[in-house]
């Protein structure tokens, strides 16, 4: 029997997608026997800087993109969001299963909703797409940058000055503690998610037709044309997690997909934001960036990274 080699990162969120994704693939009946090797990324070492001003998305999966060219592992587990717009020649994601909850989920200190906090208190996130949309509902809070995986955050909020933090429910519900910590679930009508949240992509080598052969079956295509509308806006964007973009994709009833897509300024004062609706993905995620640059959200993008540059 083959054997494949899963990459994933140490942390216990990727572990648990990954030993997830294996179980499935076992249950699918793959006939593979699974090795998971353990890599630790620049993401996972760089704890102390704000993740937008080390380089962003591309952190967390550079080493292991190197390791599945190089041969030395098979696939890897990744959070789509990490996922950069643009995967390296030869690698592609061959699956994307069933996207979990997509929201973002405040949890506060004696539970107290967005509204009901006090003005002036602190929130952590380190996203500029969460500070912005944050700040056009509540200006008066003040973002205070947090760091570090789901675990450290969680005891960041007992332990050091936060009165809450803004996490994603995937993150907490694949950990098994949505329903035990969440505060409030924010309505991506307020808060719309990172590109690709909650969804997960398998990547793998682009020539492994018999695993990807067996990962398709894993793929649910809701999910899959959902996530691709709004990777083709962040492409289009030439977005990272380093600028504040966000975007949605749901599946209608009549299966056409609705993209919902936002550029704003970190302060949220300035925020574009759309929908478009159709049934090609790439159409999709491109009429919607079509729309925000129209507004100006290029030269916005263009300003913030000039900022994070000085
Ligand atoms: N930015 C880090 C990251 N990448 C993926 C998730 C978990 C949720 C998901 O799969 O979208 C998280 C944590 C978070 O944002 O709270």
């Amino acid at each position: 029997m083959r054997k494949i080699v899963i990459g994933s990162r140490r942390s216990k969120l990727a572990l648990t997608q990954t030993n997830w994704v294996r179980e499935q693939l076992e249950k699918l009946g793959a006939p593979f026997e699974f090795e998971i090797k353990e890599i630790v990324t620049k993401g996972d070492r760089i704890l102390d800087v704000t993740l937008s001003k080390v380089g962003g998305k591309g952190l967390f999966v550079k080493e292991i993109e190197q390791a599945m060219l190089d041969g030395e592992i098979d696939m890897a587990v990744h959070s789509m969001k990490d996922m950069p717009a643009v995967l390296p020649d030869g690698l592609v994601i061959g699956c994307v299963p069933e996207r979990e909850d997509p929201r973002d989920v405040l949890i506060s200190k004696n539970h107290v909703k967005l509204r009901d906090l006090p003005i002036g208190a602190k929130v952590g996130t380190s996203s500029l797409r969460r500070s912005a949309q944050i700040l056009a509902m509540r200006p008066d809070l003040e973002i205070k940058w947090i760091r570090g995986n789901i675990e450290t955050r969680i005891n960041k909020l007992e332990t050091e000055d936060y009165d809450a933090i803004i996490l994603a429910a995937a993150g907490l519900s694949r950990m098994g503690w949505k329903e035990d910590i969440a505060t409030e679930f924010l309505d991506p009508t307020n808060c719309l998610p990172a590109i690709g949240q909650g969804a997960l992509g398998i990547e793998c080598r682009a020539d492994d037709v018999e695993l990807l052969e067996h990962l398709s079956e894993l793929t649910s295509n809701v999910t899959a044309r959902a996530v691709e509308a709004e990777r083709v806006f962040l492409h289009e964007m030439e977005g990272s997690c380093q600028v504040p973009i966000a975007g949605f994709g749901k599946i209608l009833d009549d299966n056409q997909i609705e993209l919902t897509a936002l550029v704003a300024s970190p302060d949220g004062k300035i925020v574009y934001k759309e929908t478009v609706t159709g049934w090609e993905p790439r159409l999709v995620g491109e009429e919607a960036a079509k729309l925000l640059i129209d507004q100006g959200a290029k030269e916005l993008i263009d300003q913030v990274k000039d900022e994070l540059e000085k």
